[in-house]
């Protein structure tokens, strides 16, 4: 049973109790008070982390024979200079002038704006739907903006037309929101500083000199881009291809808030999807083409609209909508991923970033959201970078990131090529001589033809070369540029990129709000309705008493269990069954296992499940096989227990 099937509103308060109570996950550090947006995780939520990624191993990696790479975590400046992170990978912030208090802008606005919509509705006798978990409930006694005050209807539409737009707003464009709709500290009323730029990447010094400034990395991707050459040559120069990567990133989110959803340290697995950029099709597009999904796109966002548009992928791609078949495919990839561990189908939309807010290098972008108490969650990003990455490292280090491939038939280009005087050239420019001519190198053909009419039209040109001190003249007996005709017999490109990456820590906690639940026979029963694939321990292992005669017959299941590498635990405590199984529940055990005193006399034992409580009894064997095909092999339980016998006669849920 899915949460979705059950009545009962979610109770935020009742599962973080739960995910405390059973040490799923917890602030680190706490005994010296913790630190904002830093998270251990304990027995049972290591357990459930690790067999999501080896879900998605076995999903993306051995589905599509991608190369995965594990690559440093500490990462040279020069590298995320080249990439754009030092320039550019930032939030904005803004500061109470009093109070030193520190904001996110747009986080900022957005729960100002949307607090003076609760705030409206309510004015206006609309019913809203209230989150009491304690940490909104504190929240809410200190923000002093939430009153019930009705606005203009004009006020109303503005207000959800950019609330719509969130995450397209520049930080100068966020500052005048602030002005506009008077926005201060919520809990003082003081007033803000315009939003600045803080970068979130954290700064560290490699080695002992100090002198190699580095960070830690904000994502994995850049270790594969780097490593793009000897991945190509271990793929046999065959291309399209992946290559994958799991690992730690680091943010130093400005309000880490939301539990997992906002941390600064969590566990991505980025996917780059290597593709020729004239050929975006995918061979097996056709498999996923069916599938429908839901679409929010840029342009209903843009109009201020948050309403889902329900297409299949290849009516999305056939249309125009998400741009090519490989990015496609991949979003129809995600969706199944998804599913399979465990993510509530209704609460999946697929965003796609507004034309402000994509990179601008990006050709298109959707964002996999899921829908949980804290709204629509970003968990996966999936974007076509274009050949963006490649380029700029090629660029700065001078080594060429291409594809070379033999064309089937020869052809004639013509091309503006450059030719130096290396004669002249060291005399003339001694130590500067290298980055001139490195720069003249690494112009392309739109820049070699404008230079070319200048020196035809001037018999010079004067460039401004960085590193070289003013600017640097160059005449005909230097340099020449022409345009010349060549038969090529290779043809070189730089790839495109698709990157589908995916944030674990978001994942993991979303799918712990889609799959709780409570028996609706008592509340405080609560149950975690983890996919048996992906549950931490599979099964609970159960004797009806701790008496001495039961011991051998655990004993001879337990080995079975671990022959067959089915996590299980024993449970020989004097709690109830009922207790012990309900404690179970709560950490996701899909599985219970019986043992009584008829077991002593043929080998039989119960098998109970989780969600529906229904019960089979049969040999060992048969029921460790039944549990083999329901978790590993995707057999329902209707299928996987269909020659075991129902056990109806003791409840062992009393
Ligand atoms: N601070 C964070 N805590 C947990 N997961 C994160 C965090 N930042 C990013 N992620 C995860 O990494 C994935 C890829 O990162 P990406 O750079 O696309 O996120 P982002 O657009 O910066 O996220 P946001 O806009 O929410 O800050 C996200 O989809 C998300 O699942």
């Amino acid at each position: 049973m899915s949460s979705s099937a059950v009545t009962a509103p979610f109770n935020r308060d009742a599962l973080e109790q739960v995910l405390k109570r059973r040490f799923f996950f917890a602030p680190a550090f706490e005994l010296y008070g913790g630190v904002s947006g830093l998270f251990d995780y304990g027995p049972p939520g290591c357990a459930f982390q690790a067999n999501i990624v080896d879900t998605w191993r076995k999903h993306f990696i051995l589905e599509e024979d991608m190369l995965e790479v594990d690559c440093t975590m500490l990462t040279p400046h020069e590298v995320l200079k080249t990439s754009g992170h030092v320039d550019k990978f930032a939030d904005w912030m803004c500061k109470d002038l009093k109070t030193g208090e520190i904001f996110r802008a747009d986080h900022l606005v957005e729960e100002v704006l949307e607090s003076r919509l609760k705030g409206d509705k309510a004015a206006r006798g609309i019913k809203v739907e209230e989150e009491e978990d304690e940490d909104k409930k504190k929240r809410k006694k200190k923000v002093k903006e939430i009153k019930n005050v009705k606005l203009d209807d004009e006020v109303v539409k503005e207000y959800e037309n950019i609330l719509a737009q969130i995450d397209g707003f520049s930080g100068p464009q966020l500052g005048e929101l602030i002005v506009k709709y008077d926005i201060t500290n919520p809990s003082t009323g003081g007033k803000l500083e315009p939003p600045i730029e803080f970068n979130l990447m954290f700064e560290t010094a490699i080695g002992p000199s100090g002198n190699l400034k580095g960070y830690l990395r904000p994502e994995t991707a850049q270790g594969q881009f780097l490593n793009f050459n000897k991945l190509l040559e271990f793929n046999n120069e065959k291309m399209p291809f992946a290559s994958a990567s799991i690992g730690k990133s680091f943010r130093n989110e400005i309000a880490p808030r939301a539990g997992l959803l906002r941390v600064r340290e969590f566990l991505m697995a980025e996917i780059e999807h290597f593709v020729d950029p004239e050929d975006k099709s995918h061979p097996k597009f056709n498999q996923v083409k069916d599938i429908k999904l839901r679409f929010l796109p840029s342009g209903v966002q843009e109009s201020g609209s948050t309403e889902l548009i329900e297409k299949t992928i290849g009516e999305a791609v056939s249309t125009g909508l998400v741009d090519n078949e490989t990015l496609g495919y991949f979003i129809a990839r995600i969706y199944l991923f998804l599913l399979k561990i465990g993510v509530d189908t209704n609460r999946i939309r697929f965003r796609q970033h507004m034309s402000n807010e994509m990179a601008h290098y990006a050709s298109d972008c959707w964002d996999a959201e899921l829908q949980t108490s804290y709204g629509w969650i970003e968990c996966v990003g999936c974007a076509d970078r274009s050949a963006y990455d490649l380029s700029v490292h090629a660029a700065k280090t001078g080594e060429k990131l291409v594809v070379r491939q033999p064309l089937p038939e020869p052809i004639t280009v013509e091309k503006f090529e450059i030719e130096i005087s290396k004669k002249k050239f060291g005399p003339k420019f001694r130590k500067d001589a290298g980055s001139i001519e490195k720069w003249l190198l690494e112009r392309n053909q739109t820049d070699l033809e404008s230079l070319g009419n200048e020196l035809t039209a001037n018999g010079k040109i004067v460039i401004k070369v960085p590193g070289v001190e003013g600017e640097t003249e160059l005449d005909t007996e230097l340099i020449k540029i022409e345009k010349v005709k060549r038969t090529e017999h290779i043809r070189e490109f730089t790839p495109n990129v698709i990157e589908p990456s995916f944030g674990i820590g978001r994942i993991i906690y979303s799918i712990f709000e889609h799959q709780f639940w409570s028996r609706p026979e008592d509340v405080d029963r609560s149950v975690l309705s983890l996919p048996p694939l992906v549950a931490p321990t599979k099964v609970l292992l159960v004797p009806l008493s701790n008496s001495a005669e039961l011991k051998p017959i655990v004993e001879k299941v337990s080995n079975v269990l671990r022959k067959n590498q089915i996590p299980f635990k024993v449970d020989d405590s004097s709690a109830s069954i009922g207790k012990r199984y309900a404690r179970n529940d709560e950490l996701g055990t899909p599985f219970g296992i019986t043992i009584d005193f008829e077991s002593l006399k043929d080998e039989s034992v119960t098998l109970r499940e989780r969600d529906s409580t229904k019960q089979v009894r049969g040999s060992y064997e048969d029921i460790i096989d039944a549990i083999k095909q329901v978790t590993y092999f995707g057999s329902s339980w209707a299928e996987g227990t269909a020659k075991l016998t129902p056990f109806e006669s003791q409840s062992t849920d009393a």
